[in-house]
């Protein structure tokens, strides 16, 4: 007896025995349950020799893309220079580190890290799935590579997760693809109830996202609301094709369970066939319909898997969905409807009615509004080619009518009243700048001797002619520093001077020069002026004198 208490016992496997113990299903919990895939066996010690192009540490893009479907089983080629510029293979960071900013961990499963990054290249948010474990074998990096093919095939429609690269570096696999906002399990604990509307559309996604792999002879087998991804638009899609299978090719050897809980029976006997989906999305609804913590062994797994469904948590579902989930959940494999038998269901195809309606209404809303941007740009321009008209020919009316009036007024004992009655203006050309010192015929006082000199020397520019140097100079120059002069004397007599010795009969007549001159600030060359033939401008004595006359009588009137 001492011997046999003083030995330890040999430790047996214990049988999970929770759910016999309770035997009854209970409402799910909030926590992440332990993973029951049955997984592949970890080979520690394999051969990697044959590894190397992938043990280097230089990162190699993947793509399948461009493959032709007979090659479907072969490996791509690896090419350093698919990846992106600024990665600089010399730094001993990983590309990952190098050209992303590793924001947060926002999922695990049994084969990989999912990481939300933000990328250095283009400052967009996107996921980042890192495999966990090193590739063990070639078999191994083989299945990994597998799901980048189907990553890649399956991008861009609609209900799959969208794809944008693979690459490998240190024994492990990158794959970049769309940012999704949470997980369908996630979003499930979060609301507990989902409303039965929302459930049917989730299931419509679902199955549309299973014909397009069925269509093509694929199966997932892991669909589970872990793997069901909610995007922006709020769409469901399928995500992690790590298990994809060929029905036709495949090695039904090769092929790997999922998820218990999610499991269909026949799966047990390596039957491995689309009506294995069928089973798996009948479940998943089950669990989003009714909240309901599923099995993932015993008595209660296999009553699931047998027909019994637990009616307690049915009773708030509809029964067109609990007929439904029956159907799909049912233990024979060929009694499961298939993909386009569950899509000909009239509440389905009512959803899809509805759906292409609502697609159809966007679409013509953008049509819509595209032409109405179209239309009133092209109104804007009649607007214009219209307002440019109308100013036109207003403009040509105005200056018609004018003319005219201008016409009849010119002739006017009115217009010749306004006219006389106008202060006097002069605009003079700049023929020269400032004399300099030294040349007498240039020196201020030798142009304004005597009368016509002006003592101006604070106000502001007056005009003085001299004929008698054939100068002209504006310049005041204060020759009597001993008294000021009112500025209504100064231009009375400089514009006095000026007509008198000019015998220009009018000012307005001199600035309404075709040359357009300006107010004279300098010296005028009178010589100069005459040669250019300044129309305004007379020299000659005799009409000096002419103009003097004339303008005394003015002035005196
Ligand atoms: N593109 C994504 N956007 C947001 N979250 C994601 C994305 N891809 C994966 N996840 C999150 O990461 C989790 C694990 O990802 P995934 O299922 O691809 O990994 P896995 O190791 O293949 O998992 P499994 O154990 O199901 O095989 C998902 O359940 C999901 O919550
Ligand atoms: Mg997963």
């Amino acid at each position: 007896m001492t011997t046999e208490s003083a030995l330890p016992l040999p430790r047996l496997p214990v049988p999970d025995i929770r759910a016999e113990v309770a035997f009854q299903h209970s409402q799910k919990q909030n926590q992440r349950t332990q993973e029951y895939r049955l997984r592949p066996p970890k080979l520690r010690l394999a051969n990697r020799s044959h590894l190397s192009t992938c043990m280097s540490t230089t990162a190699h893009a993947i793509s399948f893309r461009g493959e032709s479907d007979g090659n479907c089983n072969a490996l791509p080629e690896l090419d350093a220079n698919a990846l992106s510029g600024s990665y600089d293979r010399s730094m001993n960071e990983t590309y990952f580190e190098q050209c992303f900013t590793r924001l947060a961990k926002i999922g695990e499963g049994s084969f990989g890290e999912v990481f939300k990054v933000r990328s250095n290249e283009d400052g967009r948010m996107y996921a980042i799935k890192m495999s966990k474990e090193l590739y063990r074998s070639e078999h191994y990096r083989q299945e990994r590579l597998e799901e980048v093919r189907r990553y890649e095939q399956f991008s861009g429609h609609a209900n799959f997760v969208q794809f944008y690269r693979a690459w490998e570096q240190n024994d492990r696999l990158y794959m970049q693809m769309e940012l999704c906002r949470e997980s369908l399990d996630r979003y499930l604990v979060r609301r507990r109830h989902i409303p039965e509307e929302t459930i049917w559309n989730i299931l419509l996604d679902l199955l549309l996202a299973l014909k397009n792999l069925h269509d093509r002879n694929l199966i997932h087998l892991d669909i589970k609301l872990d793997n069901v991804l909610i995007g922006d638009d709020d769409s469901c899609k399928l995500a992690d094709f790590g298990l994809v299978i060929d029905v036709d090719r495949a090695n039904r050897h090769q092929a790997t369970e999922g998820d218990s809980r999610y499991m269909a029976p026949e799966i047990l006997q390596g039957k491995f066939s689309k009506a294995a989906d069928i089973f798996s999305l009948g479940v998943a609804m089950l669990e989003l319909s009714c909240y309901l913590e599923l099995p993932h062994n015993g008595p209660l797994w296999q009553q699931l898997r047998s027909g019994v469904l637990p009616q307690d948590f049915m009773k708030n579902i509809s029964p067109e969905l609990e007929v439904l989930i029956r159907q799909m959940m049912s233990p024979d494999p060929d009694s499961r409807p298939t993909v386009d038998h569950l899509l000909s269901h009239k509440k389905l195809v009512c959803l899809m009615e509805r759906r292409d309606r609502w697609k159809l209404l966007i679409k013509m809303k953008q049509t819509i509004r595209r032409s109405r941007r179209v239309a009133w740009s092209k109104l804007c321009n009649l607007k214009h080619i219209i307002f440019n008209f109308v100013t036109a020919i207003l403009s040509a009316y105005m200056h018609r009518d004018a003319t005219s009036n201008e016409h009849k007024l010119n002739g006017s004992p009115l217009q010749q009243h306004l006219r006389d009655k106008r202060p006097p203006m002069i605009s003079l050309r700049l023929h020269a700048s400032t004399p300099t010192v030294g040349n007498v015929r240039n020196t201020p006082i030798e142009f304004l001797p005597g009368e016509n000199c002006l003592h101006l020397s604070q106000q502001s520019t007056p005009i003085t002619f001299s004929t008698h140097n054939k100068i002209v100079n504006s310049t005041p120059v204060n020759h009597n520093n001993h008294s000021f002069r009112s500025r209504k004397d100064l231009t009375k007599t400089s514009f006095k001077t000026v007509e008198n010795e000019c015998g220009i009969e009018n000012f307005n007549d001199i600035q309404s020069s075709p040359n357009g001159i300006s107010r004279p600030n300098s010296f005028l060359n009178l010589e100069d002026l005459e040669q250019n033939s300044q129309p305004f401008v007379s020299l000659d004595k005799s009409s000096l004198q002419e103009c003097r006359k004339k303008l005394f009588t003015k002035m005196d009137n």
